[in-house]
């Protein structure tokens, strides 16, 4: 059984009857469906990952909706009054894949899962959640859970009352998991939500977000707060689950090399734009590193696609897009220089940085630019 938010039973334990906008679990009310329109296509002006190759690059705006995707967003904005956050954005993300959704603070992320949990409404764009408008449709928020550490839940309630009323809001909904994940992440059920640390409110999100098994699961930075170990075991039991309960999940997240194992698909989002748009295979092949003598890296990258460069002293190390060729191999090889992969949140952060970065004595002399 699958119960809406503001159609709580009559049984349901005092204290648990929400208003549309402050209930818990991220699901929405009501029956408004936002307009959609069609938006101008995004300006790229120029960005360093526009070097990126054709498999890590956002999709071209102006395509229609994809009806085979359980998210499809095209040219979509979102303004708060005057300022605008997210300026046109084009992605689809494909049914039972885990996607990172990641990018710097400010980004935009939580903005547009917002949006895509029905939660917000888009000022411009269209955007299609398993098929429908999201915002404020019962039936997609009958299929998704947002999870968040920062969720609002009724004053006097316990992580105790959110797990048990959490089956009327998830049909999907394992108890036992429930449980054992309390257990796993030492959750203390009879302490009131507000008196919970940051980590444990975090260790709710994750029980509620993993435990509802929604089709439809976005995590909105889930280890704020947590210790190493606890976030370990959170990518351990995720990815274990959605082997064996497969469905779609989207993560946003600042510690990228720590979920990059699990990633199928990656987002990057950088003040309001998608920067990178690849499978996770792509996105990991997507830049190499080259590093030594300043001179000798900068005579070598003459001309080739570099995302970023950074300086110290004499020694210099830049991020170029694509795989080293043959050619730059044997010469990097002849000058003793060093060719590496880049991780991705290297990547992610040399595609949203500032094309050089210089630290110590001769500034003037970084490597030029190359894209
Ligand atoms: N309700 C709001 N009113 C005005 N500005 C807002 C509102 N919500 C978000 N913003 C602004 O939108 C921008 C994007 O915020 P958002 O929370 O989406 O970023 P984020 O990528 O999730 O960041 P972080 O990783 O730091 O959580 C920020 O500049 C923020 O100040």
């Amino acid at each position: 059984m699958h119960v809406t938010p503001n159609t709580v039973p009559e049984t349901a334990p005092a204290g648990i009857r929400h208003t549309a906008r402050d209930v818990p679990f991220g699901t929405t009310s009501g029956t408004v469906a936002a307009a959609s329109f069609r938006a101008e296509p995004a300006s790229s002006g120029g960005h360093a990952a526009d070097a990126l190759s054709h498999e890590a690059r956002p999709l071209p705006a102006g395509q229609p909706i994809n009806p085979e995707a359980v998210i499809s967003v095209r040219g979509l904005r979102k303004s708060f009054g005057r300022k605008e956050i997210l300026h046109g954005l084009d992605f689809d993300i494909p049914a039972n894949s885990i996607c990172g959704l990641l990018g710097r603070n400010g980004a935009g992320k939580t903005t547009a899962l917002s949006i895509l949990s029905g939660q917000d409404r888009a000022t411009q764009g269209e955007v299609s959640v398993m098929g429908r408008e999201p915002f404020e449709d019962v039936e997609t928020a009958s299929h998704l859970c947002f999870a968040r550490e920062n969720q609002k839940y009724p004053e006097s309630f316990k992580a105790g009352h959110v797990l048990k009323s959490a089956p009327w809001f998830f049909e999907s909904w394992d108890q036992d998991f429930a449980e054992r994940l309390v257990r796993m992440f030492r959750l203390p059920v009879e302490t009131k939500i507000q008196k919970l640390s940051r980590g444990q409110l975090s260790s709710v999100a994750i029980v509620v977000g993993l435990a509802s098994r929604a089709p439809l699961t976005f995590f909105d930075e889930p280890y704020l707060g947590l210790d190493a170990t606890a976030r370990q075991l959170f990518y351990d039991v995720m990815l274990q689950d959605y082997l064996e309960h497969p469905r779609t999940i989207v993560m946003s997240t600042h510690l990228i090399d720590e979920a990059a194992d699990l990633l199928e698909k990656v987002l990057v989002i950088d003040d309001g734009r998608i920067l990178m748009d690849a499978d996770a295979d792509s996105a990991r092949s997507a830049a190499f590193s080259l590093s030594g003598p300043a001179a000798a890296v900068g005579q070598l990258t003459e001309g080739r696609s570099v995302l970023h460069s950074r300086r110290i002293g004499g020694l210099s190390s830049v991020t170029l897009a694509g795989q080293p060729d043959a050619g730059l191999a044997a010469a990097a090889a002849e000058q003793h220089l060093e060719i590496g992969p880049v991780g991705l949140q290297d990547l992610v952060a040399a595609i949203g940085s500032r094309p050089t970065d210089t630290v110590g004595e001769n500034a003037a002399e970084t490597p030029k630019e190359s894209r």
